[in-house]
Parts: structure tokens; C-alpha cells; sequence
């Protein structure tokens, strides 16, 4: 079956900067839970951005379901892969039922697609989203008031509004509590969408996703399921620190030292 996704080559820098991602290849494959770790500054975010075309390599190719994806329209990438980032929207008076609609744009056709209010099929979305993200009794409330974990709990209510194959996340578990980290990583297992996520909780990376990408300066340092990809090496190098895991239970315990 055609991966999800693909990197074939991929090399990125800002305009006129130097090379931050260098010469990455991999695929992900329907389904799959890929968690991206490393250090702070390590390429983690730039990668997502190339994965929900925000930003076109200088180099290889990001393809979506075999296309390269700045041969689809941004309405058409955006119906196959939704996006939840770190930096959430500023127009704080809208409530936290007009933001998860935005959700449904890329779904409208016409002239005047953006301006028309949601049909009865997107409004059905737009609550089932709310009800999946525990939201309903804060539909209508405006976004500026929510606390920094329901704020989260919104932006991943939109990225399903939009109903996509592919989710891509950007340190989702930010500002949530432990109970609503692991009912986010629950209810994107549960989704059984393909999805991609940073991850600086290791212990939360080793538990839920089924496979775990370690970058460092920008290149790949360890690919493949967490035992595997999180070992007391690939941490070492990939942080900077020693580490030490303790699997003798029933799951990895890690702790660090400098
Ligand atoms: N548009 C840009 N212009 C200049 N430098 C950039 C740009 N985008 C990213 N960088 C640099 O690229 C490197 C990787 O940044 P990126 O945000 O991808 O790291 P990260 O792994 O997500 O880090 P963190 O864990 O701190 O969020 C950093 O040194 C960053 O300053």
C-alpha cells in the first residue's frame, strides 16, 4: 500500500540560511503512531512543517499519498492532512465552537466558501469534535478565556473537524495535565489516523507510539519501534546526557544525568 507519507531526499534551510534538515528519507504508513524526539533545536518542528506544507524542501521531495505535495492546492493538502501547533490562533473573541468550525473550511467549495456558516453535515462534525475533546460545556465560551490545556484541547477539535488522513502534531502534550496527556495520546491511537507528533515525554513517546524517529542536527539518528530507537545510546548522543533505562518493569523507566 502507497505510504501516507513519504521523504524521499529532503533537505531544508530558511532563505539565505544555512542547511537545518539534511538528506531525509523515510516513509510512514497508514496507521502508523510516529513520534519525533530530540534535542531543542535538533529540526523537530522545520520537519513538521514540511509535512503539512507549510514549507517546500530545498531539496527531495515530501509526497502525501504518493503526490508531491506542492503539486496539490493548499484546500486539497489541507483535506488529507490537518495541523496542531504550538502557536494557537489570536482571534481570542471567537468561541471555542467558531474555532474548531475553521476546521471545515478546506471542505467548502465555491467562490464565497469561506464566508458561508457551516451546513447541518459540518455542524455534525464540528460537535462530534467537541464531544471527542470532553468541549461541550465550553463550546461557547471565548477562546481567550480558556486555561493554556483547554486552549490545546480546541486546536486538536479543529485539526479532527477537518476530518484529515493525517494528523500532525507539534508538542501536543504542552499544557495539558497528566489525565488529559494520556486521553490526547489515547484518543490518537484511537483515531486510527496516520499520525506524526513531536514529543519531549519520552516515557509518554515509549508507551503510545509505534515507532519513534531520533533526530539530532538534523539528520536521523535512530529509527524504529521505542525499544529500539530509545536506547541508552541514541539518548546519550541525541541529548547530551547520560542516561540510564531501567526496563525491568513492565515499562521503561529513563533517568538522565550531565
Ligand atoms: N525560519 C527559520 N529561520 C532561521 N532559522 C530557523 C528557522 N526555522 C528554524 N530555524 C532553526 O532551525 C533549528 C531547528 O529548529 P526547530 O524549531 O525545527 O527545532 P526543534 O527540534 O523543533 O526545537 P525545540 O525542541 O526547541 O522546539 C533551530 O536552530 C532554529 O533556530
Amino acid at each position: 500500500m502507497t505510504p501516507d507519507i513519504e521523504l524521499r531526499g529532503v533537505t531544508w534551510g530558511p532563505a539565505g540560511g544555512p542547511e537545518i534538515l539534511h538528506d531525509l528519507s523515510f516513509q510512514v504508513p497508514r496507521g502508523e503512531l510516529l513520534a519525533i524526539c530530540g534535542a531543542n533545536g535538533a529540526g523537530k518542528s522545520s520537519l513538521l512543517r514540511l509535512i503539512y506544507r507549510f514549507q517546500p524542501p530545498r531539496r527531495g521531495t515530501v509526497l502525501l499519498r504518493g503526490r508531491d505535495i506542492w503539486l496539490m492546492s493548499a484546500p486539497e493538502a489541507a483535506r488529507v492532512v490537518a495541523a496542531v501547533l504550538q502557536e494557537q490562533p489570536t482571534d481570542f473573541a471567537l468561541t471555542a465552537r467558531q474555532i474548531v468550525a475553521l476546521g471545515r473550511l478546506p471542505h467548502r467549495r465555491g467562490l464565497f466558501a469561506g464566508l458561508s456558516s457551516p451546513g447541518a453535515d459540518d455542524e455534525a462534525v464540528i460537535t462530534g469534535a467537541l464531544v471527542r475533546l470532553d468541549l461541550v460545556a465550553l463550546a461557547d465560551r471565548p477562546f481567550g478565556t480558556l486555561s493554556g490545556g483547554e486552549r490545546q484541547r480546541v486546536m486538536v477539535a479543529r485539526a479532527l473537524a477537518q476530518e484529515p488522513q493525517v494528523l500532525v502534531l507539534d508538542e501536543p502534550t504542552n499544557h495539558l495535565d497528566i489525565r488529559h496527556q494520556l486521553e490526547l495520546l489515547a484518543l490518537l491511537r484511537g483515531t486510527g489516523l496516520t499520525v506524526v507528533t513531536t514529543l519531549h515525554d519520552l516515557t509518554l513517546a515509549a508507551e503510545h507510539a509505534d515507532r519513534i524517529i531520533v533526530l539530532r542536527q538534523g539528520r536521523i539518528l535512530a529509527d524504529g519501534p521505542p525499544e529500539r530507537a530509545l536506547t541508552e545510546t541514541t539518548l546519550g548522543q541525541a541529548f547530551e546526557v547520560r542516561s540510564r533505562i531501567d526496563r525491568s518493569g513492565d515499562r521503561p523507566r529513563f533517568s538522565f544525568h550531565l
